[in-house]
């Protein structure tokens, strides 16, 4: 399977230039002007177009078990997604309860994409809890299971989260493992007194979410966070970092030499509070953790973006449906699903609204059209955001992110002239609405190739289920 794509403007996070691009057997073989056309090629026109890496998302979650239900997609509609939306590997976290083995887990969560996926993946290992067997079980999972990267929770008590103890040796293991941890950072005893006292008071619709987290509780557990990864000297990534004291948490953590990743998400770069405002509970299409904040801090992540500060933009794709799954938190519907509130006799409300927002299709396309399209982001820094950075953060650089020879033929023929409509209608997604209904866009991923096979022609799914390969990672430490 070869394939020469002519012609088209290539570029990564360092570098712009027309050429072609020869791809033989999955991986990138030849770069430059007039490439000669080696017997049973398929030659493809890209003038006029971009060629980039194959994007990455490093922040997304598969059929997650969460809240009582689970996020929609499996690995067979959430890979095709990813590709129909010009993203060609995943990073999956896996998250067990408490009453799981890390180390099964990740097996388990492995078995569910193989045969399924269609896009190449990792995993970063949930660790929900520390007791005694969990260091020998995350060496396993490095030297078994070859997974480089960690992912703890600071936030969800009483379900994924893990408590100060529990984070400090997490921490050291993974330090010992020369891997990365990577921490949703909210402090979650604020949190849960704050939603309990927000409830009692009967403010209990989509809209008070994020007065139940407002950016001092996320700010907390990002200097939380540094204060620990600063004692342990362990490399750390925040995920999906929403607002301006939040960042700067990390940023001073920084400036005192911890090694910290940052992350924000497609939602907070396009969407500002109003949208959990809106009435008729409609806002609980939009309730995400951390939530999504006044429009000062969007326009702050841009900068940080722009200046480099932030790592990379993800995802953080967890899809529910409207009807019935964000109906959990309604004051009818939510004394159905809900035993311990049903105990209660009282009506649902906010805190019982799975928290996620359907993203992996579209996260590419807005980067593109709110950031490239707009001047805000340079492509470069397109690139580097989208792919680049994740992979080298976590272990996958130059394999991916890159278009180099000997790289993976992960590529993104990019036409920056077409338009279009963002609709739950044409998504690939499994859930029944867009948190960006109705949105235009700016240029799409007019063809995509995993490894060297057409998976998107001419925006047209053509992909092979089960194509998708899991990527092993090897320590650095
Ligand atoms: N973010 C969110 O709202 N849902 C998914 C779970 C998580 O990443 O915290
Ligand atoms: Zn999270
Ligand atoms: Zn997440």
């Amino acid at each position: 399977m070869s394939l020469l794509i002519r012609n088209g403007e290539i570029v990564t996070s360092t570098a712009r230039f027309t050429a072609d691009v020869l791809s033989e057997n999955g991986v990138i073989t030849a770069i430059g002007p007039n490439l000669p056309v080696p017997p049973g090629v398929e030659v493809i026109d890209a003038s006029g177009k971009y060629v980039f890496p194959g994007f990455i998302d490093p922040h997304v979650h598969i059929y997650l078990p969460f809240m009582g239900t689970f996020s929609k997609d499996d690995w067979a509609s959430g890979s095709k997604a990813a590709l129909m939306g010009g993203t060609t590997t995943l990073i999956e976290m896996c998250c067990p309860s408490r009453a799981e083995d890390p180390l099964e887990a990740i097996r388990l969560w492995k078995s569910k994409a193989a045969g399924l996926a269609s896009c190449d993946y990792t995993f970063h290992a949930g660790i929900t809890k520390f007791d005694d067997s969990t260091a020998e079980a995350m060496k396993a999972i490095v030297a078994e299971e070859e997974i480089l990267s960690f992912k703890v929770f600071l936030a969800y008590k009483g379900a994924f989260g893990i408590d100060d103890t529990e984070l400090y040796r997490t921490l050291v293991a993974v330090k010992e493992l020369g891997a990365v941890l990577t921490a949703h950072c909210e402090n979650a005893e604020l949190v849960a007194e704050t939603q309990k006292k927000l409830v009692a008071e009967g403010k209990t619709g989509p809209e008070w979410h994020e007065p139940s987290r407002p950016i001092s509780v996320e700010a907390e557990g990002c200097h939380h966070l540094m204060t620990f990864a600063g004692m342990t000297g362990t490399e750390v990534y925040v995920v999906h970092t929403s607002c301006k004291p939040a960042v700067e948490a990390i940023t001073e953590a920084r400036a005192r030499g911890v090694k910290a990743g940052i992350e924000t998400v497609a939602p907070y770069l396009t969407l500002d509070s109003s949208y959990a405002e809106k009435p008729d509970f409609e806002g609980a299409k939009w309730v995400m953790s951390p939530p999504i904040r006044a429009k000062e801090h969007q326009d702050f992540l841009w900068q940080c973006i722009a200046d480099g500060t932030v790592d990379t933009v993800a995802t953080d794709h967890a899809p529910f449906d409207f009807i019935p799954q964000k109906h959990m938190g309604h004051p009818e519907a939510g004394k159905a699903v809900d035993a311990s509130f049903q105990a209660t006799g009282k009506a649902a409300n906010f805190t019982l609204i799975p928290n996620g927002i359907p993203s992996v299709e579209e996260r590419v396309k807005l980067l593109y059209t709110h950031g490239v399209a707009t001047g805000r982001i340079d492509l470069h820094t397109f690139v580097k955001v989208a792919s680049t950075r994740a992979a080298e953060i976590f272990g996958l650089y130059p394999q991916k992110g890159e278009i180099a020879i000997g790289s993976d033929a992960d590529l993104v023929i990019w036409d920056p002239a077409w338009r279009g409509t963002i609709s739950a209608a044409t998504h690939s997604m499994a859930t029944d609405y867009s948190a960006w209904e109705g949105w235009p866009v700016e240029g799409r991923p007019e063809l995509v190739t995993v490894r060297g096979k057409v998976m998107v022609r001419d925006g047209i799914w053509c992909g092979e289920k089960g194509w998708g390969n899991f990527l092993p990672r090897k320590s650095k430490g």
